[in-house]
């Protein structure tokens, strides 16, 4: 099957391999469907407890403390902030059409067959490029499992501009058209089949457009960044393009009816999982990434295991190099255990696909020390047989009830 993902990026630079945008033009949108728009008041970071005094983005560094000094934030109080303000708008289920550009409106047969045919389309590039995932979304409700793909798409794009074959061409402006498209999306403006399930998918469930904004966040940092000074940084990178797909994909996915945790802890859970999985894709990647002259390991942790850029471009396996990558696999695993809580209590039918996404990943760290920590020259996988036996152990694990008592994040 040939599904385009040859994004448009303007409309001087649409490119369509399968004639599949047929019904794009510039100016002429195909849908206008409807969509909330988040009006959440800001609340304390719970971590640090420091007031904000900067709404929006998470780009915002300098927070006054209770005495009224200023003071930088952690990365993770930045984050943890987007994650308070995503939970409070599913707890509200805020509906608010106010400041809509375009009105509902009443959807009409033609519309209903377009939009069920943009929601074809994002089901074809799930199935064709994330072939698990894709089978572990049809356990679940007919407009979840629209809504995910659709979400997916959206995100598969994204990160194609950056790492698909037009990488090279791909400029700051040319992201920033992208966020202006994501605006149109969250206005019902969609500007093609794909938006058009995505502009739908908004409308129908409590998705803040925060992570969305921020993944291409992360996309920028891709094109200005190869290094990154410390953990901090790196997390702030993983959120951007890991982090955010959870906390994207929880409105839609529910946590469970009977689940006492607290929304917080589970959209903590499901950031947890984004970084746990970037951390990973990081640390199988080693080598790839070097040979792009990128290096996605925090460099004071390097230095102080007596390694630089210079180790990873030899790319030898050295006892220094074995026991730093000791510590990064530490550390990975950390977020995957903070994870886990969280999808027990997510909606029974979205719990297997997330513990086989969840299983899958983690065993990519497994197989790095399998490979004697040579992820220079050895590309970590998970074989076909382990894939298999990890998905019953999922399913197995999916039937855990949520937990009945208060759950808070740690
Ligand atoms: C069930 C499930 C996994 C749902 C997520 C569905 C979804 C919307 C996925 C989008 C993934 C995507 C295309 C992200 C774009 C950026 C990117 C590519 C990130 C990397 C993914 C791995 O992809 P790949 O190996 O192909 O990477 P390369 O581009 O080839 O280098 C990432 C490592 C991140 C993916 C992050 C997640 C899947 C987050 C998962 C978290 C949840 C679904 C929340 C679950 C809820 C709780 C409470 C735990
Ligand atoms: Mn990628």
């Amino acid at each position: 099957m040939s599904v385009a993902l040859l994004w448009v990026v303007s409309p001087c630079e649409v490119s369509n391999g399968t004639g599949f945008l047929d019904s794009v033009r510039e100016g002429n949108r195909v849908f206008d469907s409807s969509r909330h728009r988040n009006l959440v008041c800001n609340e304390r970071i719970k971590r640090g407890v420091k007031q904000r005094w900067n709404f929006g983005s998470v780009r915002s560094a300098m927070v006054a403390t209770p005495t009224g000094e200023m003071a930088t934030m952690t990365s993770e109080q930045k984050v943890y902030d987007v994650v308070l303000k995503q939970a409070a708008l599913v707890k509200r289920q805020l509906r608010s059409t106010d400041d809509l550009e375009v009105k509902p409106e009443i959807p009409l047969p033609g519309n209903l067959s377009l939009l069920s045919e943009a929601y074809d389309r994002c089901s074809e590039v799930c199935a064709e490029y994330a072939k698990t995932f894709y089978l572990g979304t049809m356990l679940m409700t007919p407009e979840r499992r629209g809504a995910i793909w659709a979400i997916y798409v959206w995100c598969r794009r994204t990160d194609e501009l950056v790492d698909g074959p037009n990488a090279s061409h791909i400029t700051p402006q040319a992201l920033d058209r992208w966020e202006d498209r994501l605006e149109d999306v969250f206005s019902g403006r969609p500007f093609d089949m794909l938006d058009a399930a995505l502009s739908d998918t908004v409308s129908q469930f409590p998705v803040d457009i925060q992570p969305f904004r921020d993944m291409i966040e992360g996309m920028r940092m891709d094109l200005r960044k190869s290094r990154y000074r410390n953990f901090d940084e790196l997390y702030l990178y993983c959120y951007y393009v890991a982090g955010t797909v959870g906390l994207m994909s929880v409105p839609i996915m529910g946590i469970a009816p009977d689940s006492k945790a607290t929304t917080e802890s589970v959209y903590n859970a499901a950031l947890a999982l984004g970084i746990a999985n970037q951390l990973t894709n990081i640390l199988r990647d080693v080598g790839e990434d070097a040979r792009r002259g990128r290096v996605y390991l925090p460099q004071d942790e390097l230095a102080q295991a007596g390694l630089s850029d210079n180790d990873i471009f030899a790319g030898k396996v050295t006892d220094k190099w074995r026991s730093f990558m000791k510590k990064q696999i530490q550390r990975a695993r950390k977020f995957f255990d903070e994870a886990e809580e969280g999808v027990t209590q997510l909606s029974s039918a979205s719990r297997w696909p997330v513990w086989a996404s969840l299983l899958l990943y983690r065993q990519i760290l497994d197989e790095i020390e399998a490979n004697d920590y040579n992820n220079f020259t050895r590309r970590a996988y998970v074989s076909k047989p382990k894939k298999l036996i990890s998905l019953p152990i999922a399913y197995a694990k999916s039937l855990v009830p949520p937990t009945r008592t208060l759950v808070t994040s740690s």
